[in-house]
């Protein structure tokens, strides 16, 4: 366990140091796995810290977006290896911090590392075209700029990914950042930003400030010097921010919420697209927007379907992410097991049959944590609430129905567009779900959930500002392009 992060109280980072907020107001992170164990306590910071770190910011980005590209990779390159090196105590701390089992924090942390390294090496990539010019005479080119100070607002169930994945290509560009985490997960974005500080970031390039949403957020979107804000959270509060941004002529980029299906074909592998299920659907309890909540299957493979889904999901152990064995562990947070339990409340009284799990987990090695057990309803039907809105947790609905037609219309009967998958043999059945169902990320015989750095993520409808991250679409939100004209 780690010891040493025990009551420590992690500070701002603004303009190259670690300060106290004015507020002198700190909140207790705790492990929802067992809520005497305290991971560390995050400033509740104010306004005033939020203007201090944004105009650091405004002051070393002047410098930072003259540096060469493959400097600022410089800097990325040697954050990676301190990530690396640090890799299993910023797991840990992610773990103790919200749950999700040792193994996937370790993966998370990883996946920070090579995300790092990818977009070190963007600094050495073209960033504009040669374009013909009508006169023959002239030179026409485009160019990249940066923004300037970017804004980035992140949620608490990829603590580490989430902010790298912002920050990284926000920075190769030559932006400076401010990084506001989510106050839930704050310790192990303070390990992440200490391994920023240690690369030797110039002062004030990266800035770190906590504190509440509701005060930190409108601080930083409202703040006319940040010129970008880029944010994964909850719809209600992406709205707002992009309304916010919008108002004031700032640019924005929102991830937000997903309702994300699995298709059954009758021709489907059963055991792949159990397996996938459970995967896509349990994994970190169901925190993910990318998660499995909606299973619409044929009616001739229904009953099979269901009995091996609910014989696979009898295997997985709940329990402390800390522990060898545990394969899922708790909620993040007790409001957060709250509303997957208020969901599955809604679901009985709405007709749904519960047909696994369905309740808080209570027990010595249970009652100071937030867990709750996978759950499976069968008989849900798509105007139901459970399949149409997003319950971050560990919640499948099973849909039956009769033709493929029938699958795509009620996968795409949800606001959401994020994520979809479908298990089919069927070329035919391949080709029409590529083409018709709504969503950014498609997969084909592939969980719903999981995203490679090196491609675009993002989702249609509801779940985005119909921008992309990752891969090489960052840069069309981290940049503006310049035409050039040469005579
Ligand atoms: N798309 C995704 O990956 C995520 C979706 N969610 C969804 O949101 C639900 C609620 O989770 P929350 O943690 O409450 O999400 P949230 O949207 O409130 O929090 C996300 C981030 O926004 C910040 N924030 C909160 N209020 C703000 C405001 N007025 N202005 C600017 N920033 C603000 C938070 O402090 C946090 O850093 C979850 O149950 C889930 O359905 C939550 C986290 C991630
Ligand atoms: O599935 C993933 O790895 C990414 C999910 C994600 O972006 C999110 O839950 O916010």
């Amino acid at each position: 366990m780690a010891v040493e992060t025990k009551n420590k109280t992690f500070k701002n980072y603004i303009n190259g140091s670690w300060s106290e907020s004015l507020s002198g107001n700190v909140q207790k992170s705790i492990n929802p796995a067992n809520y005497d164990d305290v991971v560390g306590y995050v400033q509740m910071s104010t306004k005033e810290e939020v203007d201090q770190a944004v105009a650091a910011a405004k002051e070393a980005q002047k410098a930072w977006r003259k540096l060469a590209g493959s400097e600022r990779g410089a800097y990325l390159y040697k954050a990676a290896d301190i990530l690396e090196k640090r890799l299993d105590e910023v797991a840990e701390a992610m773990t103790r911090e919200m749950g999700k089992t040792l193994p996937e924090a370790k993966g998370e942390t990883a996946r920070g590392v090579a995300i790092l390294r990818y977009y070190a090496g963007e600094g050495m990539r073209k960033v504009g075209d040669v374009i013909p010019s009508t006169d023959s005479k002239a030179l026409m080119f485009t160019s990249r700029v940066p923004l300037g100070v970017v804004g980035v607002i992140t949620p608490w169930n990829f603590p580490v990914a989430i902010p790298i994945w912002k920050m990284a290509p926000a920075l190769i560009y030559g932006n400076s950042v401010v990084l506001k985490p989510a106050q839930e997960t704050a310790v192990t974005a303070a390990k992440v930003i200490e391994c920023f500080e240690e690369a030797g970031f110039p002062a004030g390039v990266v800035n770190f400030v906590t504190g509440s949403g509701s005060v930190i957020g409108p601080a930083i979107t409202d703040n006319p010097d940040v010129s970008g804000i880029t944010f994964t959270g909850s719809n209600g509060v992406g709205k707002g921010i992009g309304q916010a941004a919008l108002s004031r002529g700032a640019k924005y980029q929102l991830e937000m919420g997903g309702k994300n299906p699995v298709i059954v074909a009758a021709d489907a592998d059963l055991d792949l697209a159990v397996e996938a299920t459970i995967s896509g659907a349990f994994r970190s309890t169901g925190q993910k927007c990318t998660a499995t909540s909606r299973v619409i299957i044929e009616a001739s493979v229904y009953e099979t379907f269901k009995e091996k889904l609910v014989e696979k999901t009898k295997e997985i152990t709940v329990g402390n992410g800390l522990q060898d064995g545990i394969w899922m562990g708790p909620s993040a947070s007790e409001g957060q097991l709250n509303t997957v339990l208020s969901y599955i409340e809604k679901g009985k009284e709405e007709g749904a049959r519960l047909l696994f799990g369905g309740n808080r987990l209570t027990g010595a090695e249970y009652d100071k944590g937030f867990y709750v057990e996978p759950t499976i309803f069968d008989n849900v039907t798509s105007d139901m609430t459970i399949a149409q809105e997003e319950i971050f947790g560990p919640v499948i609905a099973l849909i039956q129905v009769n033709s493929m037609e029938d699958a795509l219309a009620l996968a795409n009967d949800v606001q959401y567009g994020l994520s979809a998958s479908i298990f089919t043999t069927n070329i035919s059945n391949m080709l029409s779900f590529i083409e018709d169902m709504e969503a950014g990320l498609v997969r084909i015989n592939a969980e719903s959930a999981g995203v490679e750095l090196q491609a675009p993520f993002g989702g249609m409808k509801q779940s985005s500002s119909h921008s992309r991250e990752q891969g090489e679409a960052a840069k069309e939100f981290f940049t503006s392009i310049k035409t050039v004209f040469v005579k």
